[in-house]
């Protein structure tokens, strides 16, 4: 087991979140702005206590934060930032066969030489990805990993997930859109601001249980196979 919550809460925003994560095991998090859900991330990540029950992380953990930009100036070169998140030795840097396959992995290998500041909010998520995956975490974090990327960099971020979990990442995205990543979610978290629900998505994005969850009608339905909330 990697994550484990019992009735955690983290006042005012949550509470009796009971939740587990398990190697392999693709979690997604869903639930309105504001409710709590980077701050759940917060604290796996040991910089958000909580103020109620109890939560055990086991392994490394990788993060890819919600979108921010690199400062302007930064003089660093991609290639310099995902050095920098390998591990370096006394007199050794890491190797920069390393970090190219890191680069590659995340289609950022035409970046690499970029500064980061003259990069595009995209460019600089997919920089921020690799430096992630620079740890070879067991449990990936990611806030909004699909802000600001196109449809194609989506997917090929959503299949970059879905690979870890096959090698026995467990991966928790955050996110307000279930539909990119759908194929591959193992169960859901919806959170709102009276309660939370944690199930497949069948037993999470359904009508009763959005409705139950919002206290106000709502209709999920699919179309094409895809989930929409009315
Ligand atoms: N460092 C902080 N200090 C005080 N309050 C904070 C801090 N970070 C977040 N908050 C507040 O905690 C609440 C939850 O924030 P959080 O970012 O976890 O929500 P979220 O569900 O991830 O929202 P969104 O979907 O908009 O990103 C918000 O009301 C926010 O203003």
């Amino acid at each position: 087991m990697l994550l484990r919550f019992d009735h955690a809460a983290v006042d005012p925003l949550w509470d009796d979140l009971n939740l587990t994560l398990d190697r392999g095991e693709f979690l997604a998090i869903l639930g309105p702005n504001g409710v709590g859900k980077s701050t759940l991330l917060n604290t796996v990540l040991g910089m958000r206590p909580l103020t109620a029950g109890s939560l055990s992380v086991e392994g490394k953990v990788g993060f890819i934060p919600q979108q921010r930009m690199f400062p302007e100036h930064l003089p660093i070169r991609a290639r310099d930032l995902v050095s920098l998140a390998l591990e370096h030795r006394l007199f050794r840097k890491p190797d920069p066969k390393r970090v190219d396959a890191l680069l590659a992995q995340v289609g950022a290998l035409g970046i690499a030489d970029h500064r980061v500041s003259t990069l595009s909010g995209g460019q600089q998520q997919l920089i921020r990805q690799a430096q992630a995956l620079a740890k070879d975490p067991d449990i990936l974090l990611c806030d909004e990993p699909l802000l600001s990327l196109d449809v194609h960099m989506q997917q090929k971020v959503v299949k970059l997930l879905h690979q870890r979990c096959q090698e026995g990442t467990g991966v928790v995205v955050v996110t307000h859109g279930i539909n990119p990543v759908l194929e591959y979610v193992d169960k859901v978290l919806y959170i709102t601001h009276n309660g939370n629900v944690l199930g497949s998505v069948d037993e999470v994005m359904n009508s009763q249980t959005l409705s139950e969850l919002y206290q106000t009608e709502v209709t999920v339905t699919r179309i094409n196979g895809k989930v929409v909330v009315i």
